[in-house]
């Protein structure tokens, strides 16, 4: 079974046919990388397969569950619990350090909270940041601030994570050992990642690479 099935997705605004039947299978434990010009829709495709936000036709299979047929509470449970997301401006909370911002998550989630608390230090730990635990992101550098976007993706063991531009705001160096974290995850937890770039070093390093153009996959 795949990980991921989308099967004619389509996606409008208003005139403007962003989407115009997207079909994709994601297999566990690969990388797939987005790309496309600007304006091809690779974000608005990237927020329906992450389940923030509904296609107007077309239906979306994750961990063998039809998505879009649970109700908006229903796909927030979901969300949480089996996606992880990384963004371009990290978007932890300001006010919360880099530990509390990983366990978040899992709170959420109902878990008992000395084990998210074990993991988020363990995944921490493992993504280098294991003398940053009390920081508050300000304290932190971008690319550590990333990681701790990371960690907080995974906190929830998710069926995907998704990113959108994860290494947009990040020098090359930084950028670089992002993506080297990817594909360590993928290799150590098997993790899945679906992968918006403009980057190219990050487009070629992916399994496989999907390309948006007039509103399908070329
Ligand atoms: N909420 C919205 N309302 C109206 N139009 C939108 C909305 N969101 C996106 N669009 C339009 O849909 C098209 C696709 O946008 P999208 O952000 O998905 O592209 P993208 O491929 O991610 O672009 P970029 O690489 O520049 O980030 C664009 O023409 C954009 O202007």
């Amino acid at each position: 079974m795949p990980l991921l099935h989308a099967s004619d997705l389509r996606r409008n605004y208003g005139n403007l046919s962003v989407l115009k039947g997207i079909n994709l299978t994601i297999e566990p434990g690969e990388v797939v990388s987005i790309v496309g010009a600007s304006g091809a829709g690779k974000t608005t495709l990237l927020h329906i397969l992450g389940t923030l936000d509904r296609p107007d036709t077309g239906s979306l299979q994750i961990a063998n569950q039809d998505v879009f047929i649970l109700t908006d509470n229903q796909l927030a449970r979901f969300r949480n619990e089996r996606i992880g997301f990384v963004f371009q401006f990290n978007n932890l909370l300001p006010e919360f350090t880099a530990l509390e911002n990983v366990c978040l998550p899992g709170f959420i989630a109902g878990k008992d909270e000395r084990t998210v608390r074990q993991r988020a230090e363990s995944l921490l730990t493992t993504l280098g940041l294991r003398e940053r635990l009390g920081n508050l992101p300000s304290q932190l550098s971008g690319g550590e601030q990333q990681r701790v976007a990371v960690a907080r993706a995974l906190i929830n063991e998710p069926a995907i994570v998704f990113a959108d531009e994860p290494s947009g705001n990040l020098d090359s160096r930084n950028a670089e050992e992002l993506h080297q974290l990817f594909f360590r995850l993928r290799d150590e937890l098997g993790q899945t990642f679906i992968i918006v770039t403009h980057n190219e070093a990050l487009a070629a390093l992916a399994d496989r690479t999907v390309t948006i153009r007039d509103g399908v996959i070329e």
